[in-house]
């Protein structure tokens, strides 16, 4: 039985006329209210087009950003437009997650109609995937669909309590993922490379210790890196980084010696004193950082130090751009590294799957991520699939 026949899915959903709660991931990278990247919208399209040509009543649940409350610069309001333009057909959108405005939108539904709710985690009550919020929610619908991968990681009341309390389907890029994934990553040849860099520390940082004894390489890039260069006593300046993970970045560095996994640092960085396009900059060692100076890129040799373990990789795993490639020149090294994996791909040396809001966004900005072996729309949920996590949001869907 293959992994995704352990789920059921919308071969298995009668969702003629009913109401079809469906949880995507819409976290798209945004710039002054516009989408630079839609590789998530993109990908749900197909579940919403199916289930409202099925007569099904499409209400779609989702969340954007991390926000602390209600904040109405974390709105989904601007993306109902965003993905009613790609799916050709109208999207409501409802300013509530719950209650009676939201019960009000829903009632105004007919089959094949397509209504957005607002951001879920504006309620707290969400993360807490409180028994309430879930009940709440589930009134607003007969049929769950989960095609949220990329947010499958967290036990959240739309991504995981749901499921307990309605009948609950694969979604179709849920089911993409989880066959995709496992087929190109079931045996990976070795040596295995991942990199791991972004923005998300916190979140990120502990899965690092399952991973080293996964993989043969971790390159640490982006604020991940600058967390452990700090870990390492290293003056960081005013990097992003997460002073307070010290000791947890250096019992990573102990488990992955233990391990045998070699870590690949940052030996120099493209160094700002402003965060913004064209700033400007020098290539400095990680050594020689100044207090109001920030690593915004990895510089040339730590490029070049990439690039020759990628060499001798056999496969490679990437969640995390290098450095803040939204403001050139600061792309420089996540769109050599990026390069240099699609080049190798081509030639047939290399399995590279990459994965991640951002790293999408950054693949696309360098022009490769088609001759990517596999992208998936997943980050977080990327890694800790990768760890061999189970992701609560995939469990709550087994048969
Ligand atoms: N050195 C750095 N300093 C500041 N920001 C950085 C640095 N390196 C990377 N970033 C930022 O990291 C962000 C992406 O990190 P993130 O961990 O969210 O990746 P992702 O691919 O979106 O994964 P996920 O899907 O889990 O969110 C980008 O916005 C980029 O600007
Ligand atoms: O961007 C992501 O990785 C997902 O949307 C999950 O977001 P989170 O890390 O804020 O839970």
């Amino acid at each position: 039985m293959s992994e995704a026949s352990a789920f059921r899915t919308l071969d298995d959903a009668d969702v003629a006329s009913k109401r079809v709660l469906v949880r995507v991931d819409l976290n798209v990278p945004v710039d002054n209210g516009r989408v630079t990247d839609d590789t998530r919208i993109q990908a749900v399209l197909p579940t919403i087009r199916e289930i409202s040509d099925k007569g099904g009543k499409v209400i779609l649940l989702a969340h954007f950003g991390r926000p602390k409350g209600e904040d109405p610069t974390l709105s989904l309001g601007f993306i109902a437009q965003e993905v009613a333009s790609r799916l050709g057909k109208p999207v409501a959108f409802a300013p509530a997650t719950i209650g009676p405005v939201a019960e009000a939108a829903v009632a105004k539904l007919q089959p094949g109609d397509v209504l957005l709710l607002e951001n879920t985690r504006f309620d707290k009550r969400e993360e807490k995937n409180d028994p309430d919020f879930v009940a709440a929610l589930a009134g607003l619908g007969d049929l769950y669909v989960n095609d949220a991968f990329a947010t499958a990681h967290r036990a959240h009341a739309s991504t995981e309590g749901l499921a307990h309390k309605l009948p609950a389907f694969a979604g179709r890029c849920m089911q993409e993922e989880i066959e995709a994934l496992a087929k190109a990553l079931e045996k990976p040849e070795r040596p295995v490379l991942a990199v791991v860099g972004g923005a998300k520390v916190s979140s990120k940082l502990d899965l690092l210790g399952n991973l080293v004894a996964k993989v043969d390489i971790l390159v640490i890039g982006g604020g991940m890196a600058n967390t452990f260069l700090a870990a390492q006593g290293k003056d960081v300046g005013k990097s992003l980084c997460e002073h307070d993970l010290a000791g947890t970045a250096l019992e990573i560095l102990d488990k992955a010696k233990a391990a045998g996994c070699e870590i690949v640092l940052p030996v120099d960085a493209l160094a700002a004193t402003e965060f913004k396009a064209n700033a400007p900059h020098r290539v400095a060692s990680v050594d020689d950082i100044k207090p109001d100076e920030m690593m915004l890129d990895a510089g040339p040799a730590s490029v070049e130090n990439v690039v020759a373990r990628l060499k001798d990789a056999r496969t490679i795993v990437w969640n995390g751009p290098f450095g803040a490639f939204e403001l050139p020149p600061f792309d420089t090294a996540t769109v050599a590294v990026a390069r240099a994996a699609a080049e190798l791909t081509d030639a047939g040396g290399l399995l590279s799957v990459a994965g991640g809001g951002d790293t999408v966004a950054a693949l696309n900005h360098a022009g490769v991520a088609d001759r990517f072996t596999y992208v998936s729309t997943a980050g977080g949920a990327f890694l800790e699939w990768l760890e061999g996590k189970p992701l609560p949001g995939v469990e709550a869907l087994r048969r």
